[in-house]
Parts: C-alpha cells; structure tokens; sequence
C-alpha cells in the first residue's frame, strides 16, 4: 500500500522535461521499479485467479444440465425410495423424465393417485419460466412424488437411479419443445431429444431386467404431409423444423434399441396439448397472457390465406393415453445389454380428432376471459411451422382403448380458470 502511495505521487509529478531533476534520481529509479514488481504481481495473482476460476467451472457446470453432484447420499436414496415405492399391488414403478415440466406432472401424479410407485427426474431448464416448474414440483411433492434434479445426459445419475430403484417402466417425456425456438437454439434440440435419449436407452438396455419404454414423440414429425387425417402409416419423412427432426430421429433411434436390445418401447405422437399448468411458450398460453394486457396477439394465416388449424388436445385426454400405453406395453426381453427374443414396438397418435382454427382458438378466449383480443394476422413464418394438424386415432382406440372426451372449450375454460387463479391480478392489469 506505501508503494502504491509513493506510486501515485509520482504520477502526479509534472512531466515537463528540465522543470525537476527528479528522473535521473536512483532513488526514483528503486521506486519505479518496485511499482512495476508490484503491477507484475498483482496482474499475474488476477491471471491466475481467473485461469482457477475457470478451469474449476468450466469442468463442474453448476446450472442445469451440469455435472456437479446434487444427489447421492442415505438421505437422498431414502426419498428416491420412498416416492418409487408401491401403493397398492399389483403396480407399476415408473421413472418419469421431465417430471416437473406439463405432461411429467400430470402423467406422475395420476400415477401416483392410483397407487404405482413413481419418480420423477427433471433439470429445471430456463427454456421456459422456472418457477413454473417449482411450482409444479411443490404439487408433486404434496401428491408424494419426489423430482430429482439431474438431467438424462448424466449416465452415471441415471444408473445410480436404477440401482436404488427396480423400475419395470420409463415414461419419458424430458425434451427440448417447441418448433420455432430450435431457429435459435439448435444445440439443445440435439443434446436433449438426440444425445439425451440415447443415454437414457443405453442405461435402460444395460439394466436387468431392463424397463418397458414409453415416450413422446410428436404430430410434427408428419412435417408436409398432406394426407388427412395423419396416420400411423403416412409418411413422416419430410419435417418442417428441426424440433420435428428429432423427434423423427428418435422414433428411428427406439426402433434401433428395440431390435438390437430387445427393449419394449412405444412412442407416442402428441397433438398440441394444452390445458392449466400448460407451458407458457405455446400459443394458447401465451394469447391469454397478451389478451389480458391488451397486446396484440399474432395470428398465422397460410400462404393462401387459408387459416392455420391445429388438433388441439386436452391434457387429461393425453393422460389417459400415456397410463393406456404403460399398462399394455408388454416386457422387454433383453437382459445383460443382450436381446433374447422380438420386443414389442408400438407408435400410437394421441390427438383430438377435430382440428381447430387458430382464429377460433382465440374467439373462445375472447369469450372465456371477456375481453377482446388485439387480432394481428400474419403470414405464417417459414421457422417450422405447418398448416395443419388431424389425428387419426383408430390405432390407439384399438390398442389403448384411448377415446378423447374434452373438445376445446370445456379444456380451455378449465385452462383459462386455473391461469387466473394462478396469475392473479392478471386480469386487472390487463384491464
Ligand atoms: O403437436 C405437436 O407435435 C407440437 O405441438 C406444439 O406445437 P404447435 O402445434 O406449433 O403449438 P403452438 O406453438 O402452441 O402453436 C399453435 C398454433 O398457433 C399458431 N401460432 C403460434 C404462435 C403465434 O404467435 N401465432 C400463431 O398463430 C401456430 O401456427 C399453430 O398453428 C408444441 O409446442 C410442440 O412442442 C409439440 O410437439
């Protein structure tokens, strides 16, 4: 500190040359030179601190899908346990994935409710609001559901999952969503729905006995197909978003762990669900946020003019699906990382039946909130969207007993009810 005292002092010394004689003093010259020693040292403890810094983070991510251990321990096993515990034989004890994001925690607590052991297993990503999220989990902590935080990309987690826990099935639904986003994030949509999905196939073909697979796939893998109403059958080999792609290349990847492993799996395409707890980046959530404030909603109309419509389906009606297709996937037949014999391979669509304009979706909003929408139509951007969507659901009606029950209204009145209750004061503000 004295140096650096003694350092600004001859800063302030005038420069001018011949005014002091001070330069050419030793004395000056020790100064200096201790100044320079001083910088030099200070410097380098900052390169080395940040070198530190980095190298310690860089290895140890500490958000989301990072490595650094938060779990482990008896009192972490004991709670992973007890959530996976059975309520009532016989049962299923199921490991959900994206168990705190809309379909998990849905999916996990109607398991739970009726007796089979469950835990959910999320990273709390910030793609979409966090504190969603938590408060989804706080729902699932009270129905007995207990959500460890790791991501699918974290083998040496998932393994730890199967040894304290003999899951007969994995319902997973941890994914990156959305169509549009994946224009500006195309890395997540393979670190989750490629990279991750097959370290989640890899531990469940190593397990013994290995799990029966559930997952989701999507109604976007028909891409521009044109043939209505889509059916298993159609081609899917021409998607319009990168989202759609890997969902398609899951479909092709579970097929590879079938044949090869002998693992039970049956992928499941999702129709547009919405309903209360949905997730805010769908257009359905977010129209109601805008309506009530008074901004303008944006609505796509196709390149003929032609309105956009989507098989809008109502989450308790994808539920029923998803607790169907558990129930009748049949073993797997693996054991050892080895197949011993065929594995079932199923691929059902889970809509509504009965697409839905978007302009109508947002005349029942209007109806149901009591406020008229800010209406901006808009030619639907090339980023991944297509013009329509319709289910044909004989295949799961025939093997599921699936039979969506809830059309658009009733499901968005009771989503509408749960946002205001939920974001209270939105209406207000929303004037
Ligand atoms: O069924 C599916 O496979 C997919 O359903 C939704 O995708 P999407 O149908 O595009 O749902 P939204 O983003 O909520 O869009 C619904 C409709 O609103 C339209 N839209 C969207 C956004 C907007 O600003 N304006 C607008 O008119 C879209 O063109 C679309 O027709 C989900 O976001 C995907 O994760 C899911 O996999």
């Amino acid at each position: 500190m004295l140096q650096l005292k003694a350092v600004s002092h001859i800063d302030d010394i005038p420069s001018t040359p011949g005014k002091f004689k001070l330069e050419k003093s030793p004395y000056v010259n020790r100064l200096r030179f201790h100044y320079f020693q001083s910088r030099l040292a200070i410097w380098s403890s900052f390169l080395i601190a940040f070198f530190l810094f980095f190298f310690f983070f860089s290895s140890r991510p500490f958000f989301g899908s990072g490595s650094l251990k938060q779990w482990g321990g008896p009192d972490w096993e004991r709670r992973v346990s007890k959530s996976a515990r059975l309520h009532s034989e016989p049962g299923l004890i199921v490991l959900v994935t994206g168990a705190a994001g809309f379909v998990g925690t849905h999916v996990s607590v109607a398991l739970k409710r009726r007796g089979d052991g469950v835990l959910g297993l999320d990273n709390f990503n910030h793609y979409y609001d966090p504190q969603l999220k938590r408060a989804r989990q706080k729902l699932l902590e009270k129905a007995g559901v207990f959500v460890v935080e790791g991501d699918i990309n974290d083998s040496a987690l998932l393994r730890k999952l199967f040894d304290v826990v003999p899951f007969t099935h994995v319902m997973h639904l941890a994914a990156q969503a959305g169509v549009r986003y994946a224009m500006k994030n195309s890395s997540s949509y393979v670190n989750s729905n490629i990279a991750g999905f097959v370290n989640l196939l890899e531990v469940c073909k190593s397990t013994d006995p290995q799990p029966a697979f559930v997952w989701a796939s999507s109604s976007s893998v028909y891409g521009l197909n044109s043939k209505v109403p889509f059916s298993e059958k159609d081609r899917t080999d021409q998607p319009a978003s990168l989202y759609a792609a890997t969902k398609k290349a899951g479909e092709e990847i579970a097929h590879t762990y079938n044949h090869i492993y002998g693992l039970s799996i049956t992928g499941l395409r999702f129709f547009t669900v919405y309903g209360p707890w949905g997730r805010p980046d769908m257009a359905y959530f977010f129209f109601t946020k805008d309506i009530l404030k008074g901004k303008p909603i944006p609505i796509f109309e196709a390149s003929d003019h032609g309105s956009v419509a989507r098989d809008f389906t109502y989450i308790d009606d994808i539920v029923k699906g998803c607790l169907a297709a558990l129930d009748t996937a049949k073993k797997s037949t693996g054991s050892g990382g080895k197949k011993k014999g065929p594995a079932q391979f199923r691929i059902f669509n889970l809509g509504n039946t009965s697409p839905v304009p978007v302009a109508e979706l947002v005349s029942i909003l209007e109806k149901l909130l009591k406020v008229k929408a800010k209406r901006k139509v808009l030619p639907m951007p090339r980023n991944g969207d297509v013009k329509f969507t319709h289910a044909n659901i004989s295949l799961a009606h025939k093997e599921l007993g699936y039979r969506p029950t809830t059309d658009l209204e009733t499901g968005l009145r009771k989503f509408v009810r749960w946002y205001l209750n939920f974001y209270p004061g939105s209406k207000k503000s929303g004037g």
